[in-house]
């Protein structure tokens, strides 16, 4: 573990009957970043979010959490927002978020002026005496974000946070996240959006399987993937005599070692004028389709 290392996941192995759910998963996850968790259905991401949250116990393997293994008691250090939501239906929003917050041990008077707060940054003030079920799905999902948030937990674990809400809404929960994250809050983010791993992970863990496949900062998950790929753009000539010049630039991803590169970059020095050749910096949802397919492939 490093210094800056807030969450410490140690060799965790768990069975469900007849099934090895995680197989000696470790992994940290360092402090004040947005670490997404990734991983295809089914690779074990929900059985490992809930060993951290103590729902379900691990057969083996530990989590520390500050460098300690995690107590019970410490458990409102971390914020859960679970993919199958759960608000209180007949209950009255306002009353619903003070009653989250004071089981976290907020007091009321601070309980009471952090809900009025976050009622307004999520447009909710209006609503604040309506009961759950009067509440569109949107608005019912901002208000069990808010109740995640309140006690300002260490570590917020969020498990697709976008699902459900429209443009607006989306944008103004992942600012809210930014936010969080400015002000030293660490964040697990699990989802199958590739576009908000990319515009919000420092680093990530990919679970596949139940084995971790992939672990590290995005930058470098990145550059260890470009390796071997690089993009080619050229003008192709248009006869073969090299006079003329098509005007619509061609692109070509070219994949092998550097032999191979190079001769196809000389192939396509022959076919016209190359304006550029470089390593191809892939997406995240090209690393996550390549891991899952050549996984898949191995297994
Ligand atoms: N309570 C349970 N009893 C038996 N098997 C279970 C139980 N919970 C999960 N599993 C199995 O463990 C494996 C991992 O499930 P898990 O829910 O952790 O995956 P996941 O990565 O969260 O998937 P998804 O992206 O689909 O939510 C799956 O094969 C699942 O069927």
């Amino acid at each position: 573990m490093t210094s800056d290392t807030l969450l410490d996941i140690q060799h965790l192995h768990k069975g469900y009957q007849g099934h090895q759910a995680l197989q000696d998963v470790s992994f940290q996850v360092p402090e004040g970043t947005v670490f997404g968790l990734l991983g295809p259905n089914g690779a074990g991401k929900t059985t490992l979010i809930r060993i951290i949250n103590q729902i379900i116990t691990a057969d083996s393997g530990r989590v520390l959490l500050e460098g300690r293994v995690l107590s019970p008691k410490e458990i409102r250090k971390i914020g859960y927002l679970p993919e199958e939501r759960g608000l209180y239906k007949k209950m009255v929003v306002k009353e619903q978020l003070l009653f989250f917050a004071r089981l976290r041990g907020l007091s009321s008077a601070e309980a009471k002026i952090r809900t009025k707060d976050w009622l307004e940054r999520f447009n909710l003030l209006s609503w604040a005496d309506k009961k759950v079920e009067e509440l569109s799905k949107g608005m019912a999902q901002k208000v069990q974000f808010i109740a995640t948030v309140l006690h300002e937990p260490r570590l917020l674990i969020l498990d697709e946070p976008f699902s459900g809400f429209d443009p607006v809404n989306a944008d103004l929960v992942l600012k809210e996240i930014l936010r969080l994250k400015k002000q030293g809050t660490t964040i697990m983010l699990s989802t199958h959006r590739m576009e908000s791993v990319e515009s919000l992970c420092d680093a990530l863990a990919m679970l596949h399987r139940s084995r971790l496949v992939l672990h590290g900062t995005v930058p470098d998950v990145k550059a260890r993937f470009s390796q071997k790929t690089y993009t080619l753009d050229y003008l192709p000539y248009l006869s073969d005599s090299r006079e003329h010049l098509a005007t619509t630039p061609q692109q070509v991803l070219i994949q092998g070692d550097a032999r191979e590169a190079n001769a196809q970059l000389s192939h396509y020095i022959e076919k016209g004028l190359v304006t550029s050749f470089q390593p191809h910096v892939p997406t995240i949802e090209e690393i996550f389709i390549q891991q899952a397919s050549s996984q898949q492939h191995d297994a």
